[in-house]
């Protein structure tokens, strides 16, 4: 039998009058990276707060690796690492000092302190700056140190609460790289409103939307759900918008100014771009741009809830 790791049941939070988040339920069996996805306001941070027992939710239940969070919250928490939205580092330490703070208060053996915060430091890549001050690092090195803090007890269950959020391009590659390694040994959850961000990184994806569960499965699943259904073509030369409605496959078409037109359709993206482009050639309407148009988070939210009623 499959064990389960995070099993979150009827989870509703309520900050006071206001619902944030509205009877979640979900539950992680395998290892992996799982996105918890939303736009910004959609319960992301309150749900992984309550799971990590820093915030205590109105109503449901967290289970930890079966332990029940609200019952025995110090046991169910041995098994968690939090990597909080606003990382809990002290600045004014070195990151060897505050690594050693928190081995501590993980209560880690002290004969064991050396050699767990070596192994932290090699793990995240940042033994070289093991004597630096923590203000004097690059937000993606403070990062890094928020991520050891975190896997510093080698828990089997890491929560990180946007953490590419402010990090140039760069940066952002190397977290993900460093999250990916991490996830070949414990089961990572990461919240993100970006989509692209849990495509790169994720296998398994949770979406929120105004504060209740909208889908739930794996990256490539829930890319079935948001193949594009837009076009966005710029046609110097375009005929009267009734013959672009014409074009086999188009349900609608909106002119959006200039030479600019969105047609939507309701064949297979791939199809549709050649029907243009070919069209365009035969009947010289001079295309100069055209691209499918990617869904925004507010989009798919939307589709998931009218597949969900
Ligand atoms: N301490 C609080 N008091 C009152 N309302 C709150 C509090 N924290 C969050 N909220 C509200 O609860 C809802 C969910 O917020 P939450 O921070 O969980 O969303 P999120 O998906 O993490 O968003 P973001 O990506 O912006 O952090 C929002 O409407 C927010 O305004």
């Amino acid at each position: 039998m499959e064990q389960s790791i995070l099993k979150v049941e009827n989870l509703s939070h309520r900050y006071s009058v206001q619902w944030a988040i509205r009877d979640i339920n979900f539950e992680i069996t395998q290892n992996g990276v799982y996105g918890l996805l939303g736009s910004n306001g959609a319960g992301k941070s309150t749900t992984m707060n309550i799971i990590c027992g820093v915030l205590k939710q109105t109503e449901g239940n967290v289970f930890i690796k079966g332990i029940d969070m609200r019952d025995n919250p110090v046991e169910a928490k041995r098994h968690i690492g939090f990597l909080p939205q606003k990382p809990p580092l002290h600045t004014d330490l070195t990151v060897e000092e505050y690594l050693t703070y928190c081995a501590r208060l993980r209560q880690i053996a002290r004969a064991e302190e050396g050699k767990v915060v070596d192994e932290v430091l090699a793990r995240c890549g940042i033994s070289h700056f093991r004597k630096r001050l923590i203000h004097n690092l690059s937000g993606g090195y403070q990062q890094r140190v928020g991520i050891a803090q975190a896997i510093i007890h080698r828990p089997d269950f890491v929560v990180l609460d946007e953490p590419t959020n402010g990090l140039d391009p760069n940066q952002i590659l190397e977290i993900r790289h460093l999250i990916k390694a991490i996830a070949e040994e414990c089961t990572v959850v990461l919240s993100t409103h970006i989509l692209s961000e849990v495509q790169a990184t994720c296998n398994y994806i949770r979406m929120i939307g105004q504060g209740t569960l909208v889908f739930s499965g794996t990256v490539d699943e829930f890319d079935n759900y948001i193949l594009p259904n837009t076009v966005f073509a710029t046609l110097v030369a375009a005929p009267p918008i009734e013959e672009l409605k014409q074009l086999p496959g188009v349900v609608d078409v909106d002119e959006l100014g200039g030479s600019n037109y969105r047609l939507r359709f309701s064949d297979s993206p791939q199809e549709m771009i050649e029907r243009v482009v070919q069209t365009s050639v035969a009947k010289d309407w001079r295309l100069t741009e055209v691209r499918l148009e990617k869904s925004s988070l507010d989009d798919i939210f939307a589709e998931l809830s009218k597949i969900k009623k």
